[in-house]
């Protein structure tokens, strides 16, 4: 894997909005001279007390300064959140595309948990950085021109605050390294206790009936949350431990102005007042500086880990994307699709192979229904997966007609299929279906037996709240809708009623055939097998075409747990 190297938050805006301009760089540095201006005016102005009083040009010098100050500070604390969101939101974007067009193994690899805390928690902590950064920028630009205004007092007087604030500066960034490791851990920490809290949410049910396992998750939880809380106080002390030095040598820098300089420069005692000012001038902006290290350390983890989400997206849409547009060929008038030697094995994290599928050599005919049976864990849903091309085979091809499948035509390959696979997804709006005519859609929340449960109103679904077997139903709909060549159905029947049951492969499936659409379906219903073409096993990954049932009230095929049952005896 590529991992890019690591960059800092101004590298990474510039990097995504290419929006970082001389302007605003040049109006950072003009808020901080104009702040600075500020207190060189007032000081001026407190001088001329002692005669007279100011002058108007004392008076016009401060509204200048003033009108400088706010209109170069707001154009920088505008533009640096536009465009952190600017750049925030490109980078969602783009890893939402990538994720997209990636790989199913790869995401299953990667984990949701992940994407999900890359993709909102880093990105808004990216995005909440940028203005207070601009805003430290600018206090340093001040500070560096206060430093210039006391050197016209005196320069002895600015080389004691320079080597006070490169003190400060020397204990910072010799615990940088330990900050970063501090900061990667919590980060780590911190995903585990996003999976903790997923897993609180998501095991809901499960928990709060059960007292001891809703107190196992809960001690979890708390476990991990005290681990996070260890690391980051650990982190936030030695933090905490440099801003107090920090500040300690700003009151340092104030003892240093009253008590040693008048020692070292008998001239100075009449300027103490001004550079006195001065100091406690830039004590606010010191602490913008300060407290913006932290942040800043905290940002450089969080553009890290998105830059090594993005690095293994990457990394599988690399063989992919040199044919991201090709062009989507009309494959539905196939004849046949056929697998050669196909073979696929998981990997577990030492690249070793676990659970294998394959070889498998085998010819599925246009218009066939084909019933695909096997024991739990047998390969059934892995086989689909690779059937409609969602995981890359290791070893053999897939054939439509002589047509070799491969990054060049494998859309249009996946573009023949409809799936509802048994943890499928249901939209909240039809996508991809724009122009469904509303009466199709109704007629055929009618056919699934749902209409009397929710209606397609403006886009959407009148009600979303529906049983687990509704929701299979409602996807058939979706399904239906898309009109496409094969259609996958992956235990879909599993939770529907017995009248429903018979009805989906008594009247819904030869319905499909009757239409010239190609079935395959996942099911462990041995009494329908009468209803396919073929009936096929998987056993252990591999696959073999089994007798079918004919006699819908034969005795049933028994599975066992990893194993398919043998044929039944007596069966075709
Ligand atoms: N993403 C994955 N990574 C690693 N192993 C996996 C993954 N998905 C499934 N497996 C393993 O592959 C094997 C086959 O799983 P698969 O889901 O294909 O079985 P199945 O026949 O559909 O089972 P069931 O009837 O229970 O749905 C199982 O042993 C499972 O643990």
């Amino acid at each position: 894997m590529n991992i890019p190297s690591r960059i800092g938050i101004l590298e990474f805006l510039q990097q995504e909005t290419h929006a970082l301009n001389k302007k605003l760089f040049l109006l950072t540095a003009v808020s901080g001279v104009a702040n600075a201006m500020n207190l060189a005016v007032i000081n001026a102005s407190v001088d001329a007390l002692k005669t007279g009083g100011p002058s108007w040009q004392h008076f016009l010098w401060f509204g200048l300064s003033i009108a400088l100050f706010v209109y170069s500070l707001r154009y920088v604390l505008y533009e640096s959140s536009r465009i952190a969101e600017n750049a925030i939101c490109s980078v969602r974007v783009r890893l939402a595309d990538k994720i997209r067009r990636s790989d199913l193994l790869a995401l299953e690899s990667i984990g949701a948990t992940d994407i999900h805390a890359r993709i909102s928690r880093d990105t808004a902590a990216i995005a909440q950085s940028a203005r207070p950064l601009f805003s430290a920028a600018q206090s340093a630009v001040m500070i560096a021109f206060t430093l210039g205004y006391i050197a016209t007092v005196s320069p002895l007087a600015m080389f004691l605050c320079i080597g006070l604030i490169a003190g400060g500066a020397a204990i910072y960034l010799k615990d940088r390294k330990k900050y970063e490791e501090g900061l990667n851990t919590s980060s780590e920490e911190e995903d585990r206790l996003f999976t903790s809290l997923t897993g609180l949410l998501a095991g809901f049910k499960e928990i709060r009936i059960n007292r001891a396992k809703s107190d196992d998750v809960f001690g979890d939880f708390a476990e991990t949350a005290g681990r996070v809380r260890d690391v980051r106080t650990r982190v936030m002390i030695l933090f905490s431990n440099n801003i107090v030095i920090i500040e300690m040598f700003l009151v340092l820098l104030l003892g240093a102005m009253v008590f040693v300089l008048p020692i070292l420069s008998g001239s100075f005692t009449g300027s103490a007042t001004k550079i006195v000012a001065a100091i406690l001038f830039f004590f606010g902006p010191l602490g913008n500086v300060v407290t913006m290290i932290p942040v800043v350390s905290q940002v450089n983890v969080t553009i890290a880990n998105l830059q090594r989400l993005e690095a293994r997206l990457d990394d599988t849409l690399e063989k992919l994307t040199s044919f991201e547009n090709s062009p989507i060929i009309d494959m539905r008038g196939f004849k046949s699709i056929r697998f050669d030697g196909l073979h696929f094995a998981y990997r577990d994290p030492d690249g070793n192979a676990a659970f294998q599928v394959g070889p498998i050599d085998f010819t599925l005919r246009h218009g066939e229904m084909l019933f695909l049976v096997g024991g739990n864990g047998s390969g059934k849903t892995t086989l689909l997966k690779l059937f409609t091309a969602l995981y890359q085979p290791q070893q053999g091809v897939i054939r439509v007609d002589d047509e070799q499948i491969g990054p060049a035509n494998i859309q249009s390959y996946r573009d023949l299929f409809s799936a509802i696979f048994s943890d499928f997804h249901l939209f909240d709006k039809l996508h991809g279906l724009r122009d469904a005519a509303p009466e199709r859609i109704n007629e055929l929340l009618k056919l699934m037996e749902i209409s009397h449960k929710t209606t397609f109103v403006d886009g959407y679904f009148s009600n979303t709240h529906l049983s687990t077997g509704q929701r299979k139903r409602l996807a058939l709909v979706v399904s239906y809708l898309e009109d496409k060549a094969v259609y996958v159905f992956d235990e879909v029947a599993a939770d529907q009623d017995p009248h429903f049951r018979r009805y989906f492969y008594e009247t819904l499936l030869p319905d499909l055939k009757r239409a010239g659409k190609t079935v395959v379906v996942v099911t462990h219903d041995d009494r329908y097998h009468h209803i396919a073409d073929r009936v096929l096993q998987m056993d252990y990954g591999t696959l073999r075409e089994v007798p079918r049932s004919l006699d819908p009230d034969a005795p049933k095929l028994h599975f066992s747990a990893g194993r398919s049952a043998p044929p039944k005896e007596g069966s075709e």
